[in-house]
């Protein structure tokens, strides 16, 4: 672990060690010295590695389970060793450690998934067969749905490393959040823009989520001087959608949100692996509802869908 600036930090960030994880940390730190009495060098950035940065040999969906890249921060939270914790609020969990809340959401990025490739200009353009790099098994089942004749090859790493291997061929083509390339200042490398009604993004995608200790008053008040309430109310449907639907990284599960005024929208989709069974549905209300409005289209697609579905994931071996 390395400390950056500040002999005597007034606040310690954790942080994953990725260019994307840290360009992320960046910001909120950037943030907090604007919006609070805090400057730059009070906040000092820690790097912790997470059991997905250390287990790289293995696909994504045996690694699997909740809390991959967020645990050993949450557990350096607890230690105090870290104050707040800056994640990609897609890969925090629906249930928090003990004694740890999510006190903001920063304003989110834009959603959807970019088709990066280096000779082909869309999904529609890619040959019979070609393979398509990803590891994660909602992409995965949504590329398939499309183009049911693709190849779908393990594809894990940071974005440097995925675009390495399109160079040497492993994968004609992948899909990565347009998020996370716009953080890394590499939105040129998105050859088209994924529609999300059609291909809707993860449950949080584009949005950072702060984690702290509950009893941490001083950095709570911090921490929420950077909430975005639009982008709260979705996550709040967002996360209790997954929830109710056990989002357990092992079954294809997409949401898309909007917020028009206070209504909120929610869109849900739920895959089987080969993309050939879907469940669709969505769900509307005021954003005040956000809770209720989750739930409840994780209950319409649960019912549509059967509980035999959902069981079918668990029993894959690890
Ligand atoms: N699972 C890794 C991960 N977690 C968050 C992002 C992107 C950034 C974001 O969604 O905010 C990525 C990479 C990717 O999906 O391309």
């Amino acid at each position: 672990m390395q400390t950056e600036q500040a002999s005597k930090p007034r606040l310690t960030i954790g942080t994953r060690g990725s260019l994307l994880a840290l360009a992320q940390a960046k910001q909120v730190r950037r943030e907090l010295a604007q919006k609070t009495e805090l400057s730059e060098d009070e906040i000092a950035i820690e790097v912790i590695k997470t059991s997905g940065d250390i287990i790289l040999d293995r696909p994504l969906s045996e690694v699997g389970g909740k809390g991959l890249f967020t645990k050993e921060i949450e557990v350096a939270l607890f230690d105090k060793r870290i104050d707040l914790a800056v994640h990609s609020a897609k890969d925090v969990a629906t249930i928090l450690p003990e004694g740890m809340i999510l006190p903001a959401f920063l304003e989110r990025e834009d959603t959807r998934d970019a088709f990066v490739s280096l000779k082909y200009k869309s999904l529609d353009d890619l040959p019979e067969g070609a393979k398509f790099g990803t590891s994660s098994i909602r992409r995965g089942a949504q590329i398939l749905r499309q183009r049911p004749d693709l190849q779908i090859v393990e594809f894990r790493g940071n974005v440097q490393t995925r675009m390495q291997k399109l160079e040497d061929g492993v994968a004609e083509a992948t899909l990565l959040a347009y998020a996370g390339l716009r953080r890394l200042e590499m939105s040129h490398i998105a050859k088209q823009l994924i529609d999300p009604t059609i291909i809707p993004p993860a449950p949080g995608q584009g949005a950072l989520a702060l984690e702290c200790r509950a009893d941490d008053g001083e950095v709570i008040e911090w921490a929420r001087t950077l909430n975005h309430a639009p982008t709260a109310a979705k996550m709040v449907a967002e996360r209790h959608y997954l929830h109710g639907l056990d989002g357990s990284c092992r079954t294809p599960i997409a949401a898309y949100s909007t917020l028009e005024g206070n209504e909120l929208h929610i869109f849900g989709q739920v895959l089987s692996l080969d993309g050939q069974t879907v469940y669709e549905a969505e769900v509307s209300g005021h954003a005040a509802d956000a809770e209720e409005i989750g739930k409840e289209l994780a209950a319409i697609i649960k019912s549509a869908a059967g509980e035999k579905f959902f069981e079918s994931f668990e029993k894959r071996a690890d």
